[in-house]
């Protein structure tokens, strides 16, 4: 935004190639920058909206920006990032966010210099400072793509662990896998669990948990390398829900019913899924993708006969909700990742300016695991 206002106010159009003092709009269009290498440590790329998102995102709805690194005040941290995480959500929450604004995100940082007390040089945190390659922020202040106010974590020592985890099974996917199935599914030992988006960052792991459980595992995705992982893991059933038909596979090989639902996805393969559930079963709503690239939302069979028909109950969240509880989550899944009992696979893509494609390919499917940019 105040990029915006400062190139609104040399009377520079946002969309073209331009050089204002401390701001150089590389190009409108990002991956024509992979040519330019002249960034000096006293620099720091940013990707920002150049366009609001029109059905898929494309590369051009970014701009890639170098701007000088201002003096650091007190109170401030200025970080050097190593991952930075492409999640579905930023496809959604970026609706409404104005142009000029930094593309909004968790990353994987170093501490370079502080100014802060809690921070010090070399110390890794997770933190929401977007998409920018050496973001300065003041950690008492830095609001989270949720709004809320969420200091940049610091780590703890992660041994032989890679620190990438932080933006996936130890951090924010699998506190929403472990919350989200123990809180809101309450999966019992011998019950049956269904889960959507199943080889994603979050399904991948809600499975595994849900076997570690007792339970019986039924993973939706799509593509066989996808599901050949899933029974690698122990998933007990896998559909592709592209090419088989859900409602007769599910008919066939999970004749006792669904007792738990994690859903990732929504739209109609949800309105099956809804329809093989058992009385009393639980449905964690984690995520829609099946809508957020949708131009007019996807329809989808009725689904209220099944849920007072059976009973059900369907409950939303987010997992900001377990903020507090943050650490327990972590420590869990860091226990199980110990045991061998939790794996987790990364799709890394390298460099900060493939950060859109990156994006673009999460929300097509080419993921297998947690998506990833190796800044
Ligand atoms: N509530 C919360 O707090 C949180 C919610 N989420 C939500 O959880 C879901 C999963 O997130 P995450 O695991 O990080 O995402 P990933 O990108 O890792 O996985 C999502 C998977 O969804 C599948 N998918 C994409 N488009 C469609 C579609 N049109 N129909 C069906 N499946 C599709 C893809 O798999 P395939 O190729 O197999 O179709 C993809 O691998 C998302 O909806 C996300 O918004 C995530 C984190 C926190
Ligand atoms: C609006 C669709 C959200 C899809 C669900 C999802 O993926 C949520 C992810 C959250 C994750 O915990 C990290 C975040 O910060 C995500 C929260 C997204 C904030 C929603 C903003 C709501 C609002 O203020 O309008």
């Amino acid at each position: 935004m105040m990029l915006r206002r400062v190139l609104a106010a040399t009377g520079v159009p946002t969309h073209s190639c331009c050089m204002i003092p401390g701001v150089r709009i590389l190009s409108s269009h990002y991956s024509r920058t992979s040519l330019i290498r002249t960034l000096s440590t006293m620099t720091t790329k940013k990707l920002i909206f150049a366009k609001h998102f029109d059905g898929e995102p494309k590369p051009s709805d970014f701009k890639l920006v170098e701007e000088k690194i201002p003096a650091l005040k007190n109170g401030e941290v200025q970080f050097e990032a190593l991952f930075i995480s492409v999640d579905p959500y930023m496809r959604p929450v970026s609706v409404g966010k104005p142009l000029g604004h930094k593309m909004f995100g968790a990353q994987v940082a170093r501490v370079v210099e502080s100014k802060h007390p809690n921070y010090k040089k070399g110390d890794n945190v997770v933190g929401y400072m977007g998409w920018e390659t050496h973001p300065i922020c003041n950690p008492d202040t830095l609001e989270s793509p949720f709004g809320a106010l969420e200091k940049p974590l610091v780590l703890p020592d992660f041994k032989k662990l890679p620190l990438s985890l932080a933006l996936g099974v130890l951090g924010m996917p699998g506190n929403t896998a472990f919350f989200g199935l123990t809180e809101l599914c309450q999966p019992k030992a011998g019950e049956t669990v269904c889960i959507s988006g199943a080889a994603g960052a979050v399904g991948s792991l809600v499975g595994q948990i849900a076997k570690n459980l007792g339970c019986k595992v039924v993973g939706i995705a799509n593509k066989k390398e996808k599901l050949d992982w899933l029974t690698s893991l122990g998933f007990d059933v896998v559909i592709d829900y592209k090419e088989e038909d859900v409602d007769k596979r599910l008919t066939e090989k999970v004749p006792q019913g669904i007792d738990c639902y994690f859903d990732n996805v929504g739209g109609e393969m949800s309105s099956t899924v809804l329809s093989h559930m058992n009385m009393f079963g639980r449905v964690a709503v984690c995520g829609a993708i099946a809508g957020y690239n949708a131009k007019t939302p996807p329809l989808a069979p009725m689904v209220q006969s099944a849920i007072v028909m059976n009973q059900l109950r369907l409950e939303g969240f987010f997992v900001q909700r377990w903020l507090g509880r943050w650490n327990e989550g972590i420590l869990k899944n860091m226990g199980w990742v110990q045991e061998g009992k939790l794996q987790f696979r990364e799709f890394v893509t390298e460099g900060f300016e493939k950060l859109p494609e990156a994006l673009i390919g999460t929300m097509r499917g080419d993921a297998v695991g947690k998506a990833l940019v190796k800044v």
